[in-house]
């Protein structure tokens, strides 16, 4: 654990750990110093040696200053410590998230990570600042007890260096059972959390399909696991802080009744036997608060295993080679993915598209075709094969160069509840605002923003839940146009806009994808009949290619899509007889 918890202090803070620790062990040692020289203080006290007292005193009222100080910086430097691992480890997982394969997000509850990079980044920040200290001291203050007992009652000093392994064992064997059920907690809790999030923000689909009652199934059945968990964690944890609180008094009294024993043979003074009886409440009191904390120590333990954990996932590589693509062209050579190992979505695809033209890709529904945008975005690695942007593997190039190379255009546009001035800012956080009014113009998303309450100020609600799906796209294509990438990749809109945001859609792509290499999604005929080529996707692979005079002209899956197309340009709606 220590190894782990060291392995997670930034290394700006590293140097702060010695001084922490000695200031620890020296607040430690002079805690013990101030209570092993009560013994001989009674001592000289009772047998009227004041000199003797007022030395003991002295070195007692050193100790104690001692204590004093090293008290509050160790208390301020596990502060500063704590302070740093909270900035340090929460800012080392924001990189690390955001370099990873988007697959490993794919199939875990937000929730789940959210408490990871929360909750256990508080429980860990709280060791660091507070639990360490007290964890050393409960060590270090019955240790250094028992060692300057020599000096003054050897045999007390050995009864008290072996209660001490037999209290570790003990404490050990109580929380054996803790891990387990912390991890059952915790596991709960995501879930918990996860479902109480899907309840609010399904609301609309579990209203309109009369569901209320069953979404209150899952979400009660989430938090009844959650509270067996609790109940569990509190039954683990339970039988074994009280066996070890029993241990800890037991040892107690039979230390008390051996010193009684030696002051009625007279082996020991009454002012010594109160005095060693006084150092030994003071030994036992340090490893009773261990016991305290000993439950909120395997809780950052838990928290330290997963926070590691997922700092261990493998990031996408980043090579930071500074190699350039030669051009702004795109090629797939023999290209397999497939998203669970075993289910193949894309293969064997390969194809080139020149820099500046246009590709369409076509294809039945789950045939792959967003699955081939995502890889030439390196959303995912490919399995198999290589995805190149101008002749280099998008795996040698650094996610920075690749991203300035690219504007994804997709279906599902998120927008962050924040203003939509900050929403099209996304595209390029340092555009100037004549910049981001100018895309906003092109993309109509001023004509929305006329219409809001609170203009450009207007937030946009949770994943852009104040606003219809075609304004969505338009902040997506704003966003796009500020970014101003050299490659567009397109998923063409499947959902049915009405005429005027259809037009105002059309007229932002076509501004957007103005002399750029382009490969997109097409659902619509004219997009495909634009295209320089035509790639004809079924079942993950490429099943035909050309353009659209030479597909057309041949019978098969691109003459069943364009006439399909035909026959939906010729729908009308018609009154109801
Ligand atoms: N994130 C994912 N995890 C697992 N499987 C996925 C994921 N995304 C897509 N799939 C599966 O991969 C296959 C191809 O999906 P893809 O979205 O590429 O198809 P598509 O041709 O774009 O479909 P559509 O035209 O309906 O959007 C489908 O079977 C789909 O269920």
């Amino acid at each position: 654990m220590i190894r782990k918890a060291l392995a997670l202090v930034p290394a700006e803070h590293r140097s702060l750990i010695p001084a922490h620790l000695v200031a620890i062990v020296f607040f430690a040692v002079a805690q013990a110093v101030a209570f092993v020289v009560l013994v001989p203080l009674l001592e000289a006290l009772v047998d009227e040696r004041f000199g003797t007292a007022g030395i003991w005193l002295a070195v007692m009222a050193g100790a104690v200053l001692v204590a004093a100080l090293t008290g509050y910086l160790q208390s301020l430097w596990g502060l500063r410590l704590g302070v740093g691992m909270l900035r340090g480890t929460s800012l080392r997982l924001g990189d690390h998230l955001s370099a990873l394969p988007l697959g490993w997000f794919t199939g875990r509850e937000p929730a789940s990570v959210s408490r990871v990079v929360v909750g256990d980044v508080r429980e860990i920040v709280e060791f660091f600042a507070h639990l360490i200290s007290v964890l050393l001291t409960g060590l270090l203050v019955p240790l250094g007890i028992a060692v300057g007992l020599f000096f003054v009652d050897w045999r007390l000093a050995v009864a008290m260096l072996i209660a001490l392994p037999i209290m570790a064992v003990v404490d050990t064997l109580a929380g054996r059972s803790y891990r387990s059920a912390d991890g059952r907690l915790h596991r709960s809790a995501a879930e918990a959390d996860a479902r109480v999030l899907e309840y609010t923000t399904a609301q609309p689909v579990l209203r309109a399909f009369g569901a209320v009652g069953e979404g209150n199934r899952a979400l009660d059945a989430a938090l009844v696991r959650h509270r067996r968990a609790s109940s569990g964690l509190i039954a683990a944890s339970v039988p074994g802080l009280t066996a070890f609180a029993l241990v800890i008094q037991l040892i107690f009294l039979l230390l008390v009744y051996v010193i009684t024993l030696w002051a009625t043979d007279g082996d020991v003074s009454a002012a010594a036997a109160i005095g060693l009886i006084a150092v030994t409440a003071r030994f036992i009191d340090p490893v009773a608060q261990l016991a305290q904390v000993s439950t909120a120590t395997r809780g950052a333990a838990a928290s330290i295993d997963r926070v590691t954990e997922l700092l261990d996932v493998a990031e996408l590589t980043d090579p930071s080679t500074g190699t350039q693509p030669a051009d702004n062209s795109i090629e797939f050579a023999g290209v397999g993915f497939g998203y669970r190992t075993g289910v193949q979505v894309v293969r064997d695809a390969s194809f080139t598209v020149p820099a500046g033209t246009t590709t369409a890709i076509v294809g039945s529904s789950g045939s792959g075709k967003t699955t081939l945008l995502r890889l030439a975005a390196r959303f995912y690695d490919a399995d198999a094969g290589s995805v190149r942007i101008g002749g280099v593997d998008v795996r040698e190039l650094s996610l920075e160069t690749l991203m300035a190379q690219l504007s994804p255009v997709f279906q599902d546009v998120y927008l962050f509840n924040q203003t939509i001035e900050e929403n099209i800012r996304v595209g390029r956080p340092g555009a100037t605002v004549e910049e981001v009014r100018e895309v906003a113009r092109i993309a109509a998303v001023d004509e929305i923003v006329e219409r809001l309450p609170d203009g450009w100020q207007t937030v946009v609600g949770e994943r852009g839940a104040n606003l219809s799906g075609g304004e969505r796209q338009r902040i997506s294509i704003a966003r796009a146009l500020l970014k101003n990438a050299p490659i567009v990749l397109l998923d063409e809109a499947t959902s049915a806009l009405d005429p005027h945001n259809e037009a105002v859609v059309v007229r932002g792509l076509r501004e957007l994808v103005q002399g750029k290499t382009v490969v997109v999604v097409a659902h619509k005929l004219s997009t495909v009949t634009h295209a320089d080529q035509i790639l004809v996707v079924d079942d993950g692979g490429i099943v035909d290619r050309g353009t659209h005079a030479e597909l057309s002209g041949r019978p098969g899956r691109y003459a069943d899509f364009v006439h399909q197309r035909d026959r939906a340009r010729g729908w009308r709606l018609t009154a109801a007889r």
